[in-house]
């Protein structure tokens, strides 16, 4: 099988350029799934996956799940793409899952290019929404199956996929699918490999065990029935924003230290044995410093900026809807805005207690401003952390694998972001779940000119094709 693989390689080498070219089609396909107009985008892109695999003979359910209440609007919810490719009981099954939805972005937010045309650089970026996240490793996997049936290498896995398009706001309905499909299009499945998180650093491949779960909260200040005119209201009325802004400023003070009471008290003790974890790793703070183009770093160490990253909480400030943000000078009063802010949640922390000590402590906060607007706060999704043994079978296919292609070992590293549906995976279908990243640490995922880097890209095509050579292995 080695000369097989040795072919495979090849064959991804020699046709970078067609993959480049399939990587520029889907990111041109705006699949924003928090805006309410793209939503026919998302599910274009759906349809566009359902097309491309049933061409390769993946034999395709389109899950749906309903409507979604949107900026008022009544839409679709986008499918959720299940392929299988193979049923045969002499070889082990592998569950992957991706996304096919993207974060917003606009050229005006700061973008150097256009993000929906994917551009190559001289310099080997790709850049791209999408293009890391996740777009490049959902076709990824396509292309390394059609590679393998154009060499005629037989697939050493059976291949079931799933590719949902709701990960970025909140996986609605996906819970309940993989729960209703368990015992049946996932049946039998021994291992599931997720590739939607990034490397360490710029160099070296690494393997993730450990995610941040996520509680995503609106903060809603209601006054008048109308905006108002700031020289007849102003000093007449309590202002909405004036008591959103109060409130918002007692979450977390300017060194990321959360303020709502009682939030660390679930975090769990650091051991002797995970404080050994990061120790060796190939990070370095100057590296994000020089990513950042800034030194804004909250911590010193390396140790620390990791922990902060990896098994502590935070809490993140997103934005105000209903508040004035463009250039000019509105004098407007705004009638009603909506505060948003996130908590990356850690173990031992859990979902319920979360949400109860926060809506305590604001609804504590906002009657402290005396204000006779109104409030109300809402968790508007939640996803829990995740944490797995790098000890499992699954992480020794991962590491043999990027041994094979990379001709090194990978780093074992956590992730600072969520995918809200990994342990959903694997308390459902009962297998490990190893998180394989095609993409490195400054990709810039979420952030304009998001990019993978060519190298990344092709060569983590190249890895799916060994990883699944070596879970056959096993
Ligand atoms: C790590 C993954 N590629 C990702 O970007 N996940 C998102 C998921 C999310 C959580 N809340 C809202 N979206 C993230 O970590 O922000
Ligand atoms: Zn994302
Ligand atoms: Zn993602």
């Amino acid at each position: 099988m080695t000369d097989k693989l040795e072919e495979y390689f090849q064959y991804v080498e020699d046709n970078q350029a067609f993959f480049i070219e399939q990587l520029a089609e889907v990111v041109a396909i705006p699949s924003v799934s928090c805006e309410a107009e793209r939503r026919s985008e998302v599910i274009k892109m759906g349809n566009w996956l359902e097309s491309r695999m049933k061409a390769l003979g993946v034999t395709v359910k389109l899950a749906e799940l309903g409507d979604q209440m949107l900026e008022g609007k009544k839409i679709p919810l986008p499918p959720v793409v299940l392929g299988k490719y193979g049923e045969d009981p002499a070889k082990k099954t592998l569950t992957i899952y991706g996304h096919y939805d993207v974060q917003p972005a606009n050229f005006s937010d700061g973008w150097d290019t256009e993000p929906f045309t994917l551009v190559e650089t001289e310099d080997g970026r790709l850049v791209g929404r999408g293009s890391t996240d996740d777009k490049g490793p959902v076709i990824g996997w396509l292309l390394c199956l059609e590679a393998h049936q154009k060499l005629g290498i037989e697939i050493p896995v059976n291949l079931n996929f799933c590719f949902e398009g709701m990960e970025e706001s909140g996986s609605i309905g996906l819970e309940e699918l993989i729960h209703e499909e368990a015992d049946k299009w996932f049946k039998n499945t021994n291992y599931t490999c997720i590739c939607d998180n990034y490397w360490l650093g710029t160099t070296k491949p690494c393997l993730t065990y450990g995610l941040r779960g996520n509680n995503y909260y609106h903060i809603e200040v209601s006054g008048p029935a109308a905006d108002l005119h700031s020289g007849v209201f102003g000093g007449v009325v309590h202002e909405p924003m004036t008591a959103l802004i109060q409130v918002m400023s007692k979450l977390v003070d300017s060194h990321g230290k959360i303020l709502i009471p009682g939030l660390y008290d679930q975090v769990a003790e650091l051991t002797p044995e995970e404080e050994k974890t990061y120790e060796g790793l190939s990070f370095k703070n100057e590296d994000i410093i020089s990513d950042l183009k800034s030194d804004v770093l909250a911590h010193k160490s390396e140790t620390d900026t990791l922990k902060a990253r990896w098994r502590y909480p935070s809490l993140s400030l997103h934005g105000v809807e209903g508040a004035f943000y463009s250039s000019g000078c509105k004098t407007v009063i705004p009638a009603k805005v909506i505060g948003k802010f996130s908590i990356r949640s850690v173990p031992n922390m859990e979902i319920d207690t979360i949400n109860e000590l926060v809506i305590k402590y604001i609804t504590e906060q906002f009657a402290l401003t005396e204000s006779k607007c109104t409030i109300n706060v809402k968790c508007e999704h939640s996803g829990r952390w995740w944490y797995a043994s790098p000890n499992h079978p699954n992480y020794i296919a991962g590491s043999r694998a990027v041994k094979r292609v990379f001709n090194t070992e990978p780093e074992f590293t956590r992730e600072g972001g969520s995918i809200p549906i990994t342990i959903t995976f694997e308390e459902e279908l009962k297998a490990n779940v190893l998180l394989l990243p095609m993409g490195s640490a400054n990709d810039g995922a979420h952030s304009t000119n998001e990019k993978v880097n060519k190298y990344n890209y092709i060569n983590g095509i190249k890895l799916f094709g060994a990883y699944w050579q070596e879970i056959a292995n096993l």
